[in-house]
């Protein structure tokens, strides 16, 4: 028996694919940090540092263990999450930034 599917007609199916997770991803990603701002907000509220060294080495690792699990490069599970938490602890700042703004004047 042949294959009937053309190599087109797979890759317009595996790029609905992709295009699907894409979206999924956005929405995580927007819910993850819809949770980070809030924590941001909590922590500028009683005066704790934007960064958790501890906590990030603790979900580096967790993460590190996933990925290998999911046969994805532990490496670059890191450096995704590492992107993340960046951008995470520049919103911390700005939010620490703006409430001791607003409570000087
Ligand atoms: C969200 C937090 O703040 C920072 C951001 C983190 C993250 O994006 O996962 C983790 C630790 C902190 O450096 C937190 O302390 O939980």
């Amino acid at each position: 028996m042949t294959d009937q599917t053309s190599p087109a007609d797979t890759l317009q199916d595996l790029r609905r694919s992709i295009d699907n997770i894409d979206a999924a991803l956005v929405a995580i990603l927007a819910e993850r940090f819809r949770c980070t701002k809030a924590v941001g907000a909590l922590k500028a509220r009683y005066g704790m540092p934007p960064a958790d060294p501890a906590r990030e080495s603790r979900q580096i690792a967790r993460l590190r263990t996933l990925a290998e699990e999911a046969h994805l490069d532990p490496d670059f599970a890191e450096k995704f999450l590492n992107f993340i938490i960046h951008e995470v602890i520049r919103h911390h700042e700005a939010i620490a930034r703006q409430s001791s703004d607003s409570a000087n004047t």
